[in-house]
């Protein structure tokens, strides 16, 4: 059972002293009041996981204060204590909210048992509360036929049942995040929570209390305990996406984390043990951002145990048509792609990679009705673009000339301005699509020039 705070409730000094000494044995930390005014004014700047309450006591009793607290809007797990002969009243609790009743002389195990079973009901309604935030959220499968993919799925496959921490790298929109669900999949925490933070999305304070929860009035605004996503995905998988996006001392906040494997809420001076596995991602050369003071270089070793990196769409144009099919069928439609349109969808550079090509194929079922994507669903922007740089298609005039020789070249022109706007104008890497060595690729260029200035050449 993870580590839990108690607040024991007693007017007896004698019945605290041995609930204290139990709760310690099982693992847990005791808070004590007296009766249930002293419970309330602690509840109001403490952390209390579970509280054990006697029923009678002189100023607030039991039933008094699970009142006052639903007045007050606490929700926290209570279990009742009572003696033999007053059920009843320890009915009258249930019926105001209290999960559970011991009947006295308390025994350890039937403690340790009733508190399993509230405090687990109350980790199934926080996860079911973060289940439900994240309804909207697209599941999807990872797709992906190419060598590039396929290498992937195997690191996924062999970093996946370890506890080893993973840092994916890759452009926005490869599929980051996807990964690092498939991760949490290949492990045996699959079943546990799967909780993702864009580190991005948060204002630099917020991420802080996003990741580590806080009590009750420890900033203004803390209206009340909030669970933190790191207490949330233990025994799961805490995924950050944009790592470099972390203020630099929340790293340090972060790497002692990972070390300790402790965690306090913010405004509590309790910290927790927890079972964390940690997947973190980043969309630039995390190298780049040691340097440019965005990440911390400790944090850095400690995250990348392992390291996967996604390939940008440009570079397995060979995924493209099955990926069409695969996220239109998210969408509950079948589709297949015209030659024309494969061919447009081929030779753009997808700066957003699978995410753009997502919002393509969003817009083409929109305005396509048939199962066939045509290069008119296409957006003029992609069209555009591409034309310049596509092949001709085999009924498309190559030149007015049949001289095959001028012919032959202009289409390797063409070819190369195709591979040129794949990889962002990288010589090397347009090179290796063309199968063709660099000094070749620099030389037909040169011949390319000469060519504009004197087409017969
Ligand atoms: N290989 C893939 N198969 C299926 N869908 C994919 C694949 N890669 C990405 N997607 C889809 O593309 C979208 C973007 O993916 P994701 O959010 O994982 O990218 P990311 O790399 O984390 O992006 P960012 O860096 O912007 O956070 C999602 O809708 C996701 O489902």
């Amino acid at each position: 059972m993870t580590p839990s705070t108690v607040l024991i409730v007693d007017d007896e000094a004698h019945m605290r002293r041995v609930l204290e000494i139990m709760l310690r044995q099982l693992g847990h930390r005791a808070l004590v009041a007296v009766d249930g005014r002293q419970a309330l004014e602690l509840l109001e700047h403490e952390h209390v996981d579970l509280i054990l309450t006697d029923l009678r006591m002189p100023v607030l009793d039991g039933i008094g204060l699970l009142e006052e607290m639903t007045a007050r809007q606490l929700s926290v797990p209570t279990i009742v204590m009572t003696a033999q002969g007053s059920i009843e009243t320890a009915v009258k609790a249930l019926k105001l909210g209290a999960h559970d009743y011991l009947l006295r002389p308390v025994d350890l195990d039937v403690l340790e048992l009733a508190m399993q079973r509230v405090l687990s009901r109350e980790k199934l309604r926080v996860q079911h509360d973060f289940l439900r935030e994240q309804a909207g959220r697209p599941v999807s499968g990872f797709f992906g036929r190419s060598a590039a993919m396929a290498s992937v799925f195997e690191q996924i496959r062999q970093v996946g049942p370890t506890r080893a921490s993973v840092l994916i790298t890759g452009e926005t929109g490869t599929g980051k995040e996807v990964a690092a669900h498939a991760i949490h999949q290949a492990s045996d925490r699959a079943g546990e929570l799967f909780v993702a933070v864009n580190c991005a999305a948060l204002p630099a304070d917020m991420v802080e209390a996003e990741l580590f929860g806080y009590e009750k009035g420890s900033f203004t605004g803390a209206a009340k305990d909030r669970v933190g996503k790191f207490e949330l995905s233990s025994r799961g998988t805490i995924f950050l996406d944009e790592i470099t996006e972390m203020p630099i001392a929340l790293q340090s906040k972060l790497l002692r984390v990972l070390q300790e494997g402790r965690v306090e809420r913010l405004g509590s001076n309790h910290s927790m043990a927890l079972d964390l596995r940690v997947i973190a991602a980043c969309n630039r050369d995390p190298r780049e951002a040691i340097r440019a003071g965005r990440l911390r270089e400790d944090l850095y070793y400690r995250l990348n145990v392992f390291s996967l990196a996604l390939p940008p769409l440009r570079e397995r144009t060979e995924d493209i048509e099955g990926l069409v099919g695969h996220l239109a069928a998210r969408q509950g439609r079948r589709i297949r792609v015209s030659p024309e349109a494969l061919a447009c969808l081929q030779g753009y550079a997808w700066p957003g990679n699978v995410r753009e090509l997502d919002n393509v194929v969003q817009r083409a079922l929109v305005l396509g009705r048939g199962e066939q994507l045509e290069v008119q669903h296409l957006p003029a922007d992609l069209t555009r673009r591409t034309a310049a740089a596509a092949p001709p298609t085999a009924d498309e005039p190559l030149a007015e000339t049949l001289d095959l020789r001028s012919a032959v070249e202009a289409l390797e022109q063409r070819l190369i301005a195709r591979a040129l706007l794949a990889t962002h104008d990288n010589k090397r890497q347009a090179a290796a699509k063309l199968g063709i060595s660099e000094r070749a690729l620099w030389y037909k260029l040169g011949r390319g020039k000469s060519a504009e200035v004197d087409p017969t050449d």
